[in-house]
């Protein structure tokens, strides 16, 4: 069933038409991956379903509520959910404190004095850091969890919000191939059990072929193919696309190439 519907959406910056009447759904429980050479328009069609950017035509639809002109704020209330990095400032807080923060704001309670807030939430938190196997590292500080941990405390606090749609902007960057099958699999299960559909940008191939159930290949804004992994790697318009990375579109480590 249709959680999200993009139709027709059109962006354009001076003389650059970086989004070029984008129509995609994404299903409950569906990861589709948006992919594209540098400066091919994925941000720009990110950050309009998420509200960064307004578009100057087309809709987005969230469960068939038209959130076109609606603030990242109000998108939020309504399910729309987005992974953030743990900023510097937040890495000296325990992942447990990270996450009650998210729980404290997604409620919109004030954090008010930082001693009574301590325990508000704490069992709700502990119970999102299970969700992601880090139940055991709530009380270490983010700062001391090794970088993919630290991803799955993102995706706790993301989880906070209790998103219909999440949006995953280069989930897995910088992080070692092993770990980010782990976080992505993961992901996977998580989106699988809860129905929540997950749109994601991503560079590394591996991640998009292995990971999403969809694929949408943008070219100057527009978008030239979607399909399964499958379909998008024997399509010649996307080997063109990609020319000059020969390597880009080659089946996962592990996997059966179609
Ligand atoms: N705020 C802006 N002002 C002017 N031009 C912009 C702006 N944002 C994007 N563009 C242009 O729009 C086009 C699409 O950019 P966008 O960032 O959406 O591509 P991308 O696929 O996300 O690229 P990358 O993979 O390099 O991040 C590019 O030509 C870019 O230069």
């Amino acid at each position: 069933m249709t959680l999200l519907a993009v139709n027709g959406l059109q962006k354009s910056f001076g003389g650059v038409v970086a989004a070029r009447d984008v129509e995609f759904t994404v299903g409950r429980g569906e990861m589709l991956a948006v992919i594209g050479p540098n400066g091919a328009g994925k941000s720009t069609v990110f950050n309009m379903v998420g509200g960064q950017l307004r578009p100057d035509r087309g809709r987005v639809l969230l469960d068939g509520h038209d959130i076109t002109h609606a603030s990242p704020q109000k998108r939020f209330r309504r399910g729309v959910g987005r992974t953030f990095q743990v900023a510097q400032t937040f890495l000296s807080m325990s992942a447990a404190e990270n996450v009650q923060m998210a729980l404290i704001s997604c409620r919109r309670q004030s954090g008010g004095l930082w001693s009574p807030a301590r325990e508000r939430h704490r069992e709700k938190a502990v119970q999102l850091l299970a969700r992601v196997g880090m139940a055991e590292a709530a009380d270490i500080p983010c700062s001391a969890l090794a970088y993919g941990d630290v991803k799955r405390v993102e995706l706790a606090i993301a989880l906070a919000g209790e998103p219909k749609l999440l949006l995953m902007d280069e989930p897995t960057a910088g992080m070692a191939p092993r770990e980010r099958t782990e976080l992505m699999d993961l992901t996977a299960s998580i989106a699988d059990a809860q129905g929540i559909g997950v749109l994601f940008t991503e560079h590394d191939m591996d991640v998009v072929f292995g990971h999403a159930a969809r694929v949408l290949v943008l070219l100057r804004g527009r978008i030239i193919a979607a399909g399964t992994p499958d379909e998008i790697r024997r399509n010649e318009e996307v080997k063109r696309a990609y020319l000059g990375d020969e390597h880009a579109l080659e089946a996962p480590k592990g996997t059966r190439p179609a």
